[in-house]
């Protein structure tokens, strides 16, 4: 079978490298180019030796016109506004588009300027647009793949990391009406490593190391894709309460999330609704009762794991924590799970479902 040409724009970034990393072990992929500006004209494995003996690729310009003639499918791990800059170039090259950035997360293109304090300069495009978390739009996603199937070039937005895993915590409560109100709480700690490859006075490991902090507090960009997604679920408008803390891990995130109980239910309604969600999901896993999930049961992999509680002490409230790797089903396993249902490939085909285990 011949397999389909596959560029990584982005590919020397955290996480464009571990799309490079997941392409180069797919047996349906083939990693036919990799760009990146700074380091273009030297070899991928020049630049991350790892992929010395696996990969002989040298890395390009990130130009549509030649990422068209490589590939067709790319994988957009750049910074917001660089995809943007290229991805109806892209499109209407007959290129599809797995784009990690948080450019056509959001639906309402003046709620992105807000966020992102930048003119939308493709708010045709949204419509169009899935947001691919597999276990909410799968259905949107096989969508999307009818129309690739017959030609027609498609755009998945990857969610982000802190979004990906408030949303797996939450949306068996929500989707169940175990959980009332309208206001969820997302306390997540994320691993350095979510910050990207450059270091700054923040992620600097003399700053971040033997030390946990929060940051971007009640005003993190994350907030409005969290609150998208959340009222997509339960079906009235929500909001979130979103604190991150950056930990001195290189890769993982957890998210413990906040939901006030419906009168009258037991923690039994709850562990049985997690259960029940995710039962038939390949890469997210409700813990048994009384068990809480922990980032290296997921490191390097595209998991989710869910862990439940019900805390009716005082106040009565659903306690839902996620760990994800963030690099993984955070970014780069979840838009390849994204991108083999949009192929026409098996959900998980290419990617790690378990940890190493020491
Ligand atoms: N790190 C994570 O855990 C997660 C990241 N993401 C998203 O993935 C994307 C990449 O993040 P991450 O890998 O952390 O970032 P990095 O900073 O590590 O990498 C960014 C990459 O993009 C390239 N790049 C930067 N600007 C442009 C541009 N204008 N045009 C083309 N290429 C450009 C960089 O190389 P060069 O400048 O040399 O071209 C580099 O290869 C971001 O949108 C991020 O938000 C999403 C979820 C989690
Ligand atoms: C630890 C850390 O700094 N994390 C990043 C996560 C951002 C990210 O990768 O998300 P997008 O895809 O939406 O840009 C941050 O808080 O900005």
């Amino acid at each position: 079978m011949e397999r389909i040409r596959t560029c990584v724009v982005g590919a020397t970034g955290f996480a464009g490298v571990e799309v490079c990393r997941i392409v180069l072990g797919h047996p349906a992929l083939e990693l036919t180019m990799a760009t990146d500006r700074k380091a273009a004209g030297t070899r991928l494995a020049d630049v991350y030796p790892a992929f010395e003996g696996a990969c002989d690729l040298v890395l390009s310009l990130p130009e549509p016109e030649a990422i068209a003639q490589n590939a067709d499918v790319a994988f957009l791990a750049v910074p917001h506004t660089a995809s943007l800059a290229i991805t109806p170039q892209l499109l209407s090259l007959g290129v599809t588009v797995i784009d990690l950035s948080a450019d056509y997360r959001l639906h309402d293109a003046a709620v992105y300027e807000q966020w992102y304090g930048t003119p939308h300069t493709s708010p045709e495009l949204l419509g169009q647009t899935v947001y691919g978390l597999p276990e909410l739009n799968r259905s949107g996603l096989l969508v999307l793949g009818e129309r690739h199937e017959k030609g027609e070039a498609v755009l998945v937005a990857v969610p982000g990391c802190y979004p990906t895993a408030t949303a797996l915590a939450a949306i068996p409560a929500l989707e169940a009406g175990l959980a009332t109100g309208d206001l969820v709480i997302s306390d997540a700690i994320s691993g350095v490593s979510g910050a990207g490859r450059s270091a700054n006075a923040r992620t600097h490991y003399c700053h971040a190391n033997e030390s946990v902090e929060a940051y971007g507090v009640a005003h993190h960009r994350h907030t409005p894709e969290i609150e998208q997604t959340l009222t997509q679920v339960a079906g009235r408008e929500m909001n979130v309460v979103f604190t991150p803390h950056l930990a001195p891990l290189t890769r993982g995130l957890l998210a413990t999330v906040y939901m006030t109980a419906a009168d009258g239910i037991t923690a039994n309604d709850v562990q049985d609704a997690y259960e029940r969600r995710y039962a038939d999901e390949a890469l997210v896993s409700t813990l048994p009762a009384g068990h809480m999930p922990q980032t290296s049961s997921v490191a390097a992999t595209a998991r989710a794991q869910v862990g439940v509680a019900l805390d009716d002490r005082r106040r009565r409230v659903i306690i839902a924590s996620c760990a994800i790797d963030n690099l993984g089903k955070g970014a780069a396993a979840q838009a390849m799970q994204c991108a083999n249902l949009v192929l026409g490939l098996p959900e998980t085909q290419g990617i790690g479902v378990t940890a190493p285990l020491i």
